[in-house]
């Protein structure tokens, strides 16, 4: 169901820990809610669930206000980051409570645990207790219940972070399948940017209780829309510089870009940075860094106060004290307007 967040803000301890926030997701749209610890993503999932309360601005889910609605009306579901199921219920119990609450009998809570049991990939664990499971079937359990009672908003608060590399792939895959099939408006907090962008519709870049960036992954990565946001993504130098009639001109280099006049800074991501050897060169390589399939040079500049970094291949021939000049990859340089 579609979900819209209008003009919410929220105050704890006398704290405004979300100011103005505002954010609409589309029916069936998965977005991730990313952002430094303490920017209150965990307080926008908690706003939406009910379990806390705004002071201003509404909630809007399927187009009707839900402020006045309490949490176990609201058809939300948040999955914590600690799981939260109950140690003294076996998996089909602990899955088909949310339905045992609706006043489902028994019987068909039991069926709906089962048949989710499959969807999770854990066919005939039903009898077995919490403890007598890994973090990684728990956290499938915690899934299957989240979606028993098919929600119309999934919350999801940094589930994965407690799994190894190989066990969160598959949850991420696992949660998208599922996702998917049953068309669960979701939104996903996680710290990891990497995780946002694989597996999101649309980011929210959160810092300071705002909403600073709101778009596509591809688009949140390649248009940053100030320094705050690009700084979380990106690593680089920034110079000053100045568009004027498609072209970018700086103390630097002066290139061809596809933008509108105004005053920019540019990010030179290492990737952007060709160094090739000349004894006449600019740069000094000051540190060459293995990274295992290639390595990161820092160059200084000799001329002004600048310090540009570059990723060459492992095969690369230049060593720390040559001197090399800099091709600049114009695709690879990110512009954010001042
Ligand atoms: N009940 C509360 N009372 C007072 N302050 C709170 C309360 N809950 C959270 N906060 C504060 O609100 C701010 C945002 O917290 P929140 O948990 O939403 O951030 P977060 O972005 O989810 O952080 P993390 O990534 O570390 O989980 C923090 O400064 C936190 O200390």
């Amino acid at each position: 169901m579609e979900l819209e967040l209008k003009n919410i803000s929220v105050t704890l301890s006398n704290k405004e820990i979300l100011k103005s926030i505002n954010l609409k997701v589309e029916n069936g749209e998965f977005i991730s809610l990313l952002g430094p610890s303490g920017c209150g993503k965990s307080t926008m999932l908690k706003t939406i669930a009910g379990i806390i309360n705004q002071h201003e601005g509404s909630v809007i889910l399927g187009g009707n206000i839900i402020d006045n609605i309490p949490p176990y009306k609201r058809k939300t579901v948040i999955v914590f980051q600690d799981f939260r199921l109950f140690p003294h219920m076996t998996v089909a119990e602990n899955i088909g409570f949310p339905l045992k609450i609706l006043g489902v009998n028994k019987n068909k809570c039991r069926e709906r645990a089962i048949e989710l049991l499959k969807k999770v990939k854990l066919v005939g664990y039903e009898n077995r207790r919490v403890h007598e499971m890994s973090g990684g079937q728990i956290q499938r359990v915690a899934l299957a219940r989240a979606i028993a009672a098919e929600p119309t908003v999934l919350l999801l608060d940094e589930p994965f972070s407690s799994l190894d590399t190989n066990l969160r792939k598959d949850m991420r895959e696992l949660v998208l399948e599922l996702q998917k099939e049953y068309k669960i408006t979701t939104i996903l907090v996680t710290h990891d940017k990497e995780e946002a962008l694989i597996m999101s519709d649309k980011i929210a870049f959160m810092y300071n209780g705002q909403i600073e960036q709101y778009t596509t992954p591809k688009n949140i990565f390649n248009n940053p829309a100030n320094t705050i946001v690009a700084d979380y993504f990106l690593e680089g130098t920034y110079i000053d510089g100045e568009i004027m009639d498609n072209r970018f001109l700086s103390e630097l280099f002066n290139i061809d870009v596809n933008k509108n006049n105004g005053k920019y800074k540019c990010l030179i991501r290492p990737l952007a940075v060709r160094p090739f050897k000349s004894h006449v060169g600019e740069f000094l390589v000051i540190n060459k860094i293995y990274q295992g399939d290639n390595y990161l040079l820092k160059l200084n500049s000799t001329i002004k106060d600048l310090t540009l970094e570059s990723i060459v291949p492992d095969f690369t021939d230049i060593m720390e004290g040559d001197k090399v000049n800099v091709e600049i990859v114009k695709d690879k340089l990110i512009f954010i307007p001042m």
